[in-house]
């Protein structure tokens, strides 16, 4: 039995015979800007090409045979699909109540339950069954409660938990891997990803889709711990995002896995008389390397995360010019390196303070931008120092470089007196 939710336009071009449904209406409901547009349509392919007459854009089938089609246009994604049976028997299908909406003359129609779930912001599923026609909704259910900010009332959590124990026993079941990683990938940059990955491990679906850093559940640490190693990470996700809401992705992702190495590195050390964890930066790189290749996250993303993770205990020392070179060093990785080592020790009792030291340590002496390039070219380096091509010529260049970054060389004429005296083989340029 459908039921009117609402009056009112839709506000974008609506070919004929296309209903618009699902996730749009229910951004519209919710205050939201939709991103992309879902219709169903007698013939989807017309509808597409209609669409397109309109609105221009490039079209594609995404499926022929099922009859999807997707136009892209101006900022817009619209997908056309096929309407199976009737508009009620289509919504019954679908995953949760609050996206079995449609859309016709004026009016959003929707299943039973639909309006009260958009009243009270959760998350509900169309039936509980519906979970397992699609194995990625679990999933799905946890990133839209973050981004979305939905509630997830405890009938919805049992049977997400219900859900992720039916695919710990049937691992054949497990969606994509690309699906999952689009779906963790949106999740860890939704504003509340803390609280979804909270969610994650409450319903046991962080065990099947991140066994690794199920490991940090409970793992004592000690020490200026206060928190064990899964509600210390909740922390740095958190705080990360706190302190700089636009960071990217693999930021977010060497928050998630920046102590992955500490469950395989944790030693009782009778002397200090507390755990020690040592060697979880370079674990913890090679784990991140292999948890996000299988996820199938691309290259970069990969290097970066784990470099980010490898580079986490590194500790940025005192003085202009020695931090300079420190971050000269580590510039591939800035500014999400210090972010991460703040946001870290504002996770952790008692060292808080040093968060804030790090992040102004790092804006002052950054104030005054690395160089990129070398002040001398490779022939004039050639001719100064009388040098064939070779590797010397590329060292000379780079301890340029690394004397530029700390301020010991500022114009070409010191540049030029600093390779005179340069010998090579290290002794002027300090490690
Ligand atoms: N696994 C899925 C994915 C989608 N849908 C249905 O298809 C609609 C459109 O899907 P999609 O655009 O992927 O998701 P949205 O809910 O719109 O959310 P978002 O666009 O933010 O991903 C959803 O609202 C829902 O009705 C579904 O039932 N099951
Ligand atoms: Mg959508």
């Amino acid at each position: 039995m459908l039921r009117p939710i609402a009056h009112r336009d839709f506000p974008f071009y609506t070919p004929k015979g296309a209903i618009p449904v699902g996730g749009a209406l229910r951004d519209l409901l919710l205050g939201r800007r939709p991103q992309d547009l879902d219709f169903v349509a007698e013939d989807p392919r017309k509808a597409a090409q209609d669409a397109q007459s309109h609105l221009g854009g490039t079209l594609f089938p995404l499926d022929e045979e099922r009859g999807q089609y997707r136009l892209v246009t101006g900022g817009l994604v619209l997908d056309f699909s096929p309407l199976e049976g009737s508009l009620e028997e289509d919504l019954l299908k679908r995953d949760f109540r609050l996206n079995a909406l449609f859309w016709r003359q004026n009016r959003i129609l929707g299943i039973r339950g639909a309006d009260e779930d958009l009243n009270r912001r959760v998350l509900v599923p169309v039936r509980e069954a519906n979970l397992y026609e699609d194995h990625l909704r679990s999933l799905r259910a946890v990133r839209l409660a973050a981004s979305l900010g939905l509630g997830l009332p405890g009938e919805t959590r049992n049977a997400l938990s219900h859900h992720a124990r039916f695919l710990q026993a049937h691992l054949e079941a497990l969606p994509a891997r690309e699906r999952v990683k689009e779906e963790l990938s949106r999740l860890l940059l939704s504003p509340r990803a803390a609280w979804g990955f909270h969610l994650l491990e409450r319903t046991g679906l962080l065990d099947v889709y991140l066994p690794e850093l199920r490991l940090l559940v409970g793992l004592k640490q000690g020490g200026v711990h206060h928190l064990d190693g899964w509600q210390h990470t909740l922390s740095v996700l958190f705080h990360l995002a706190w302190l700089w809401p636009e960071a990217p992705l693999e930021a977010r992702l060497a928050a998630l896995y920046h102590d992955v190495g500490k469950p395989l590195t944790r030693r009782f050390d009778p002397e200090a008389g507390r755990f020690r964890f040592l060697g979880h930066a370079e674990v913890g790189a090679e784990l991140t390397g292999a948890s996000l290749e299988w996820l199938r996250f691309p290259k970069e993303t990969v290097e970066r995360a784990k470099a980010l993770v490898r580079r986490h205990m590194d500790r940025p020392p005192e003085g202009k010019q020695a931090l300079r070179r420190f971050y000269f060093r580590r510039h591939h990785l800035l500014p999400a390196l210090p972010y991460l080592m703040a946001a870290d020790r504002l996770g952790t009792k008692g060292v808080e303070k040093e968060a804030w030291e790090v992040l102004e340590a790092y804006w002052e002496t950054l104030s005054e931008p690395l160089p990129e390039r070398p002040l001398l070219s490779g022939e004039e380096v050639m001719a100064l120092l009388d040098l064939k091509p070779g590797p010397q010529v590329g060292r000379a260049l780079e301890a340029l470089l690394l004397a530029q970054a700390e301020g010991r060389v500022r114009t070409r004429e010191e540049a030029r007196a600093f390779l005179l005296y340069w010998k090579g083989d290290g002794t002027n340029t300090p490690a």
